[in-house]
């Protein structure tokens, strides 16, 4: 280790870990590293975040490995590597981890027309996203059998630009599949409290609930629920309790949001997570999750149940931090999603939540990209993206601008961290702190929702080298250029969003810059995370 206080190291890029990690400002000049000059690549500025900390780095990755090899916290000027050396200097632009987004509807093969592995990891690498989870709906087959999961993984076979790594779905009559799922790489599960959307995808009873936990109480997984449930008493109307109204049954206009958000009451995910905890102790050991967490009224009974011992966190969404369903305009369904955006008072409480609470029940935050074919969104003339609509590919069952009848969904992967950036300096959040926050959400804590603990979400010897290139000062507008996924139909279209991702990186190669476009030479590179998790 003394090599470390000498001004020449040596780099042995082949190992998965180097000697040297963490070096100490230079003193007497800067040092001088020892490497072959192809086998590494160099990125420097003088913000990053290194381990949850913001700070000067110079992080070298081995080009054979993919993975980082050192990181210095200073940067190093070029001179200090081998003649040849590819180097960048990004400062002042911030060198983070590439997001991993853990929560992401790929839909093919099945549903390609909507999304698909090329698109979806475009647009993911665009916005710095290094890493997707595929939920496992949407696409036909579903992946609920090992049978379904091969079909996606020979569908996704040279189509990905960023690593993808795929859940498994929990539905009634396939207890037997999980198991064998979770050997063939799963990195989680997931299922419905209520329809789905699509038929291939049944919602679970309790009982379905029970047998899940009962076979995966000790396997090294998580399992995750869509939480809302119609409870037994939906409405009330006066002193009049109304018993068993139609569920989910529209009680004004069908083209006003107001009307769509109270069809699906907070009432519904409180519910549904109570009957989720009342069954928690068959498996007490299983790591539970709560996707898409939009209502504020759950937060108490998740921070309960973590206090008595329950392994249960709670993600929530990007949409769910930055729209309110005040601002939605008549008809405009381009903002549909299950759970609904709620009012801008909940969208606060969730930003306190996360922000000063020391141990936030919700852990992550993630896209839920869960997109259609823009006539399925049922978009009236009026809103952007209507007159962008590929031929109909199956006819709208009802009329424009209807929140029932049209697809629950919203288009975000790849945008992720600017929504968050433009909305946490809208709030005059700390610059630094909230680097270090979306590095939590989104990086850290989602890459150990999904098990990649020790490859993803961090920049750390060892990891892969993976990093997104941010610039905290520019600014773009959201259009069809900046939207990479494949239906340009997205509630965030014609906003102007802070933050730009300059540069994408995905284990020490560059998949796409602002200014260059993605490297198209030898196609994609994104892996399939099928290695098993071990347990935590
Ligand atoms: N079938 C879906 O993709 N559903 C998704 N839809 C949303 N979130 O509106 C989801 O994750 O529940
Ligand atoms: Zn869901
Ligand atoms: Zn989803």
């Amino acid at each position: 280790m003394n090599a470390l206080l000498s001004t020449t190291l040596t780099l042995d890029t082949m190992a998965p870990f180097a000697t040297g990690t963490d070096t100490p400002h230079p003193v007497n000049g800067s040092p001088k590293i020892e490497a072959n000059a192809s086998d590494i690549t160099v990125l420097s500025s003088s913000r990053a975040v290194v381990e949850d900390r913001l700070t000067a780095a110079t992080i070298v990755v081995s080009t054979i490995t993919g993975k980082i090899t050192s990181i210095f916290h200073s940067v190093l000027p070029e001179s200090s590597f081998p003649p040849g050396t590819p180097y960048n200097d990004y400062s002042p632009h911030v060198l983070l981890p590439g997001l991993v987004d853990a929560h992401v509807h790929l839909n093919e093969p099945g549903r390609t027309e909507w999304e698909g592995f090329w698109t979806g990891t475009r647009a993911a690498a665009f916005g710095g996203v290094t890493t997707v989870v595929d939920m496992p709906l949407n696409a036909i087959p579903p992946t609920t059998t090992v049978a379904g999961l091969k079909e996606k993984i020979a569908a996704a076979q040279g189509k990905c630009w960023v690593d993808v790594g795929f859940y498994g779905g929990i539905i009634p009559g396939n207890t037997e599949e999980l198991k064998p799922l979770v050997k063939e790489g799963v990195r989680g599960f997931k299922g419905f409290l209520i329809d789905s959307g699509v038929e291939e995808f049944p919602a679970v009873s309790s009982i379905d609930v029970a047998k899940a936990f009962l076979v995966l109480a000790d396997e090294p997984t998580t399992v995750m629920f869509h939480a809302e449930m119609i409870p037994p008493i939906s409405a009330s109307v006066g002193d009049d309790v109304q018993w068993s109204l139609p569920p989910l049954e529209p009680t004004g206009p069908l083209d006003r949001y107001q009307t769509f958000l109270d069809s699906r009451p907070a009432s519904f995910e409180t519910y549904a997570i109570l009957q989720i905890l009342s069954l928690a102790h068959l498996a007490p050991r299983l790591p539970l999750h709560i996707v898409h967490l939009s209502a504020i009224e759950a937060i108490p009974m998740l921070r309960a149940a973590r206090e008595l011992g329950v392994k249960i966190t709670a993600e929530t969404c990007f949409h769910y931090l930055s729209l309110a369903a005040e601002q939605i305009k008549e008809g405009d369904t381009r903002h549909k999603c299950c759970p609904p955006i709620r009012d801008q008072a909940n969208q606060d409480g969730l930003w306190d939540e996360m922000l000063d609470v020391k141990d936030s029940v919700i852990k992550t935050v993630v896209s839920d990209h869960s997109p259609c074919t823009p006539n399925l969104k049922l978009l009236p003339a009026h809103v952007p993206g209507a007159q962008e609509s590929p031929k109909a590919s199956c006819a709208p069952r009802a009329g424009k601008g209807d929140f029932f009848g049209a697809w629950g969904g919203i288009s975000s992967v790849g945008l992720g961290i600017s929504i968050l950036w433009t909305e946490s300096m809208r709030r005059s959040l700390d610059v630094d702190e909230t680097l270090l926050n979306i590095s939590r959400w989104c990086c850290v804590n989602t890459a150990r929702q999904v098990g990649l603990e020790d490859k993803k979400g961090a920049l750390k010897v060892g990891m892969d080298g993976d990093i997104a290139i941010f610039d905290d000062e520019a600014a773009f507008e959201v259009q069809s250029s900046t939207m990479l996924f494949r239906n340009k139909c997205s509630p965030y279209q014609g906003k102007t969003l802070r933050g730009v991702v300059r540069e994408t990186w995905l284990r020490g190669r560059r998949v796409h810059s602002r200014v260059g476009g993605f490297v198209e030479k030898g196609g994609p590179s994104g892996h399939l995370l099928l290695e098993p998790r071990v347990k935590a």
